[in-house]
């Protein structure tokens, strides 16, 4: 993607926002809240319209694929679901839309752990089944592209665990793999690149180790790199 640029009204939420996901590694995404790490992955999936920039995937804009989730996977909000409905549903529901062979739900049911639990409502769920879940979604149409907004939100330490060992091998397979998180231990054990972000833009697009070799530690780097981009702390002032 380059030169993003979105408004939310007087809020400005993309100023320029600009860089290119590599394959094969993992990628960080981390920046301050409102630094505008979901409305970029927003903008690649084609639900929001950037005011100015452009944003390819696999060098297509992602209105142009055809069955975009055998191109690329998302995750940006493990709590969109139909309660109502059981996960292998809305799996299969997922998978009618996209002509996705049925037996492909049950596979991703099994790699994210979540077999035994498919025929429960989604609704009673916790937030890291939900996630689980989510990832599953990702997974259907087996895409060379993964984006995922928080996706250690609300699991437990075996849950995260087995996050980043899946998305370290996803990415082994020669995936495309963008995840975006606040939890700079976590990215620090599981990237290999990392992009920071800072109101709107990018801050900084390196190597972890170059970020560890210079910083000691990515949650260093982040602080030193964000000094001067969060816009809000806890407790007033700084
Ligand atoms: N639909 C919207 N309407 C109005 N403002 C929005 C909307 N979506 C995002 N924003 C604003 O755009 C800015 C960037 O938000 P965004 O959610 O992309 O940041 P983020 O880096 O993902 O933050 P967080 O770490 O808190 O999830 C923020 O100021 C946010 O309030």
């Amino acid at each position: 993607m380059a030169g993003l640029r979105k408004r939310f009204g007087a809020t400005p939420a993309l100023d320029g926002m600009s860089f290119t996901v590599r394959s094969g590694v993992v990628t960080g995404f981390v920046g301050p809240n409102g630094a505008g790490k979901s409305t970029t992955l927003r903008v690649v999936l084609g639900l929001d319209t950037p005011d100015a920039g452009w944003a390819l995937v696999s060098g297509r804009a992602y209105r142009t694929l055809h069955r975009p989730l055998c191109h690329v996977g998302s995750l940006l909000d493990a709590g969109a679901l139909e309660p109502g409905r059981s996960a292998r549903n809305h799996l299969l529901w997922l998978a009618r839309t996209q002509g996705i062979a049925t037996r492909r739900v049950e596979e991703v049911l099994e790699l994210v752990g979540l077999a035994a639990a498919a025929r429960r409502k989604a609704g009673g769920y916790s937030l890291g089944m939900r996630q689980r879940l989510g990832i599953a979604a990702a997974l259907l149409g087996d895409p060379p592209v993964l984006l995922l907004d928080e996706p250690f939100n609300g699991m437990d330490p075996d849950g995260i665990i087995w996050a980043r060992s899946l998305l370290r091998s996803l990415a082994a397979e020669g995936r495309v793999v963008l995840v975006s998180s606040h939890l700079m231990g976590e990215v620090q054990e599981m990237a290999d690149h990392v992009v920071v972000a800072g109101r709107g833009k990018v801050i900084a697009d390196a190597p972890l180790e170059d970020l560890l070799a210079r910083h000691g530690t990515l949650e260093a780097a982040y602080l030193r790199l964000t000094r001067d981009q969060v816009e809000f702390r806890a407790g007033g002032a700084a």
